[in-house]
């Protein structure tokens, strides 16, 4: 068995994570850690989630200094399931302790550290370990994840927007117009925190972050083709739909779509529907990337959908770790 610890193991990720470990055949779920200063240090992660009541009885501990002297201890694996700014100031500890990090956050996606005061908010001070770290989406970079010690686990909307366009930019059937990319996610994106325009009441369908989403710069990164994001907020608790508008190379057929696709058609945990669209029903609370689409003369329109809980965040997580263990990619996913 391998040890692993939750740091941020009461916000809606880690718990998602803590769940997915408790019931892993490989995997020991150690540590569950939150700030020092948190209101649920000392309560047990069931009292948060009682729908865990028997399974997750285990003890949030405050991430102390003495904590550290623990998780490098007992662990092998740590997962950071923390806000970006909180995760760029834990990894570094954590690397030099010899562990194994699963950043959960961006704090470790972009290439380049000025990006980070524009799309983050925040001077990011160590440019090594973004060079470093290997990004954390699992059909598309399993090689150099087996490798890393620090996996950047894929954005939720970058894994669904990612995982949709990658056949068609590989196959070489993209021109190099702008792709339009309209995302819609469920309220657990926002995280656990109490907020007003996250109360579950107070959501009424709406877009946020135009332009300047910190989504934007990662699939384009990752894609290497400009994209135009745009999320919006719905009032529903998990999944991610997206809507996406490709402009085909002239000549283009049906035929090379669905060719181009057959490249992931193998993978257990990406399900191609051809013109069944898919839906959030289809995808909340499994780890699936579901993707749909319809052509008409150039014009291509994908529709793909996740949990954001589960491949957007702890699911992948879950097949990064599996990866780096040399598990099967899907140990503890499919039930
Ligand atoms: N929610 C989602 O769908 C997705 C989230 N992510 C990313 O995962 C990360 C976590 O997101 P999410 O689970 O939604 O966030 P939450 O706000 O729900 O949880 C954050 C967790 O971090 C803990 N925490 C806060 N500050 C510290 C600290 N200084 N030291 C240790 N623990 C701390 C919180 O507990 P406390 O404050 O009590 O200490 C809590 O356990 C974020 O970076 C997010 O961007 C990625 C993909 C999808
Ligand atoms: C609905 C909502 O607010 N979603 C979050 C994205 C989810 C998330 O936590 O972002 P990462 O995948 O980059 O970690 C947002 O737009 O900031």
């Amino acid at each position: 068995m391998l040890n692993v610890s939750i740091i941020g193991a009461s916000g809606y990720s880690g718990a998602e994570l803590a769940k997915l470990l408790a019931n892993h055949p490989e995997f020991n779920l150690i540590g569950c850690y939150v700030s020092e200063q948190s209101l649920d240090k000392g309560k047990l992660l069931s009292d948060l989630y009682p729908e865990h009541t028997g399974l997750l009885n285990i003890e949030l501990a405050p991430l102390t200094e003495q904590a550290f002297v623990q998780i490098a201890a007992q662990s092998e694996y740590v997962c950071l399931c923390t806000d970006h700014k909180v995760s760029v100031s834990l990894a570094p500890k954590l690397l030099d302790l010899g562990l194994k990090v699963f950043d959960l956050s961006g704090g470790f996606r972009l290439a380049d550290a000025s990006q980070y005061q524009q799309f983050y908010g925040f001077e990011h001070p160590h440019q090594p370990l973004l060079d470093e770290a290997q990004y954390g989406l699992a059909e598309w970079n399993t090689h150099a994840i087996k490798d890393a010690q620090l996996i950047a686990v894929a954005g939720c909307y970058p894994t669904a927007a990612l995982n949709a366009l990658k056949p068609l930019k590989n196959a070489g059937l993209l021109t190099d117009s702008q792709i339009i990319i309209n995302a819609v996610s469920g309220v657990t994106g926002a995280g656990r925190k109490a907020s007003l325009t996250t109360h579950f009441c107070e959501v009424s369908l709406s877009p946020y972050g135009l332009f300047n989403h910190r989504h934007g710069p990662e699939i384009s990164q990752y894609l290497g083709h400009p994209v135009l994001f745009t999320p919006h907020l719905g009032n529903f608790s998990r999944g991610i739909l997206e809507t996406i508008y490709v402009q085909l190379k002239e000549g283009t057929t049906p035929h090379d779509v669905e060719a181009a696709y057959q490249c992931v058609a193998d993978e257990p945990l990406i399900r191609l529907k051809g013109d069944k669209l898919p839906s959030i029903k289809g995808v909340a609370n499994s780890p699936y990337v579901d993707i749909g689409w319809q052509q008409q003369d150039q014009q291509l329109i994908v529709v793909v959908a996740i949990d954001n809980l589960l491949k957007g965040a702890a699911g992948q997580a879950l097949q990064c770790m599996n990866i780096a263990s040399e598990f099967t990619p899907t140990l503890g996913l499919k039930g």
